[in-house]
């Protein structure tokens, strides 16, 4: 199955199959018309964030939750961000969802979850933000997990770093590899425009990158402060874009032997505020 028909499937809870991160698991059974959620506890498996100091092999956390009723209701898209190591990633994600610039990072092994919940048109929806690992090392395993249900992209290069911009293609490449839509929304970002003397990719060269691969083109800084509202707008469109893209409506909700069985209709499209 390619993610033409997963997009489809706009998940309530969890990020898909395998890794299920926030408040539960989903599985998808055989059809493409419903997905059931497991309402019993469930096993929440994430790559924790070790340190790359640690010098250890990732590893995996579990830890079990109960799926609540309120969560039934609440959406989930799942945005992944990706890029060279140090270019970043997590700097960007922490700003959106925590609002500061972390004093101290490392690099991520496997993934970090971050989440945000936002409301439009008086839906609150969650922001999942994988924040992937930079370094092949650190990676290699949970890359199929990266990409699977994914429900837009978001590549991240540094600015003062003219290697992190010419990884791109390859970025791009795995992505695509992975069988990611077209229709699944990417932005490029490039990250540091606060160190204005080192800036070593050019607008231009990065207008003209954006636009060869159908992106919107961001240049911000996770660290300036001043730069917050244009990450918020980074992650606020996207949300918002998918929102408009992917309404589903959840009916028909039976209980049968233990699970909850959701049917879905495709929503008409509504105009999006942004
Ligand atoms: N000056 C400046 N430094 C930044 C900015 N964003 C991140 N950094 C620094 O860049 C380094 C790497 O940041 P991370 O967010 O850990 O990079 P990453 O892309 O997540 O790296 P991996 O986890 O290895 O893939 C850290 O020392 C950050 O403090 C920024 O906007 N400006």
């Amino acid at each position: 199955m390619t993610n033409d028909s997963q997009e489809e499937d706009t998940r309530e809870a969890g990020a898909g199959d395998g890794i299920a991160a926030g408040t539960g698991s989903v599985r998808r059974s055989g059809t493409d018309d419903h997905v059931t959620i497991l309402t019993s506890s469930m096993d929440v498996h994430r790559a924790s964030r070790s340190r790359a100091n640690s010098g250890a092999a990732p590893s995996v956390v579990t830890s079990s939750l109960e799926l609540s009723s309120s969560s039934i209701h609440t959406r989930i898209f799942k945005i992944i961000v990706i890029g060279d190591s140090n270019v970043g990633k997590t700097c960007l994600t922490f700003r959106f969802t925590g609002g500061s610039f972390p004093d101290e990072t490392g690099a991520t092994i496997g993934v970090d979850f971050r989440e945000k919940a936002v409301e439009f048109e008086g839906e609150t929806v969650k922001v999942q933000l994988w924040d992937t690992a930079g370094q092949e090392r650190f990676r290699k395993s949970m890359v199929e997990h990266y990409y699977r249900n994914v429900h837009a992209v978001v590549f991240v290069y540094d600015m003062t770093k003219i290697s992190s911009f010419n990884n791109l293609q390859l970025w791009i490449e795995e992505c695509n590899g992975h069988r990611v839509s077209e229709s699944v929304p990417r932005v490029l970002v490039g990250n540091k425009c606060d160190l204005t003397d080192q800036i070593q990719v050019s607008y231009n060269m990065a207008l003209q990158f954006a636009d060869a691969h159908n992106m919107i083109l961001f240049e911000t800084s996770a660290k300036d402060p001043g730069e917050s509202h244009k990450i918020d707008t980074i992650f606020m469109s996207l949300a918002c874009r998918l929102k408009t893209q992917k309404s589903l409506l959840y009916r028909n909700v039976e209980r049968e032997d233990g699970r909850v069985r959701l049917s879905q209709e495709t929503e008409k499209k509504r105009n999006c505020p942004c």
